[in-house]
């Protein structure tokens, strides 16, 4: 079976250090043969001059839209004209620009057939520039890419004192608890590995849900978090009946879904996530032998009926 190439979007606020980072991420994996999709809209694209040490070949500009919305067609077809030189790319990076709508770029790695036959999304990285944050974050779409995003790095470290650092990692950490979260300068990440990209997400996800749950639910002025747990091992066929229709009947209002199942069928915990809507499932770490099934569901969103929530569970995974 061919093996899908892993995707990485990254995005990030105006001038957050996008361009610099991925400089950095190709000059350190040399030995991987990658491809890159630029989208710089509604300007002249210079962040492709930017980029350095890559073949022109592989790098793809997408200017003359944005491919959250308007050239979304045009994304998808580059990414499978892509794939189908088969053996040429090892990996994806795709930078979408600082306003764009991540759901919109992350949605087809979910729900198109085709797409979905030849990537599989390794996760999202969201660059934060702390020397402008609370300015940035007080835009929705940051605050969406925060939210959507996996690992979250926090760029320009060098011009912001060790408090502010904290305090902007707390305030992260409120819109984004399930994240992973390292600071950079000048966009060099120690010890970051493309290859681990996925494990690296997904186990602090994990090791996230694990943890006790303090509040269960959270209240901002423009969000809410809710966390729902339930015991027991579950029929994931069952759950998947009734969560896509759930979360696509309420992608107006719940923005993230992500979870950590317990199947009946499957050795492996089961990493569910939702994104606008559209659902996926991936093989999550191996059940420790003695260890309590505990479901849990974590909801981002604006109004979330969070006691509909816990009856549709139940009745849906209730066998009888
Ligand atoms: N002081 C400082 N400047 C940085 C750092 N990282 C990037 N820059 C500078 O910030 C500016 C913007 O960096 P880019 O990498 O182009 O940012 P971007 O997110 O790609 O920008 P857009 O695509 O325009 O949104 C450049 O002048 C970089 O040299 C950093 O860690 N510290």
């Amino acid at each position: 079976m061919k093996r899908k190439i892993p995707a990485v979007l990254v995005t990030g606020f105006l001038g957050a250090g996008k361009t610099t980072f991925l400089n950095e991420v190709i000059r350190e994996h040399q030995h991987l043969k990658m491809a890159l999709v630029e989208n710089e809209f509604g300007q002249q694209s210079i962040d492709q001059d930017l980029i350095v040490g890559m073949q022109s070949e592989n790098v793809f500009d997408l200017s003359n839209g944005c491919i959250c919305c308007s050239i979304s067609n045009e994304f998808s077809l580059t990414l499978l004209e892509l794939a189908s030189k088969t053996g040429e790319i090892d990996f994806l990076l795709v930078e979408t620009t600082g306003i764009a709508d991540l759901a919109n770029v992350i949605k087809p790695f979910y729900e198109d057939r085709e797409l979905k036959e030849q990537y599989t999304l390794a996760g999202s990285v969201c660059l934060v520039d702390a020397a402008n944050f609370d300015q940035q974050m007080s835009e929705r779409e940051q605050q969406m890419q925060v939210i959507l995003s996996d690992l979250l790095i926090i760029n320009k470290t060098e011009l912001v004192s060790d408090e502010e650092l904290k305090a902007i990692e707390k305030k992260l950490t409120a819109w984004n608890g399930t994240a992973k979260i390292i600071h950079s300068s000048y966009g060099k990440v120690a010890n970051f590995r493309l290859e681990a990209f996925s494990e690296s997400v997904q186990g602090k996800l994990e090791k996230k849900m694990a943890e006790p749950v303090m509040f269960r639910l959270v209240k901002s002025k423009k969000y809410t978090t809710f966390t729902h747990e339930f015991p027991g091992t579950i029929s994931i066929s069952r759950f998947k009946y009734w969560f896509d229709y759930f979360a696509a009947i309420n992608q107006r209002e719940i923005y993230r879904i992500k979870g950590i199942l317990f199947s009946e069928d499957s050795p492996n915990k089961v990493v569910v996530q939702s994104v606008g809507g559209a659902t996926s499932y991936s093989e999550g770490s191996l059940i420790v032998p003695g260890e309590t099934p505990n479901n849990r569901l974590v909801f981002i969103g604006k109004e979330i009926d969070f006691e509909r929530i816990g009856y549709e569970l139940d009745r849906y995974l209730t066998k009888n």
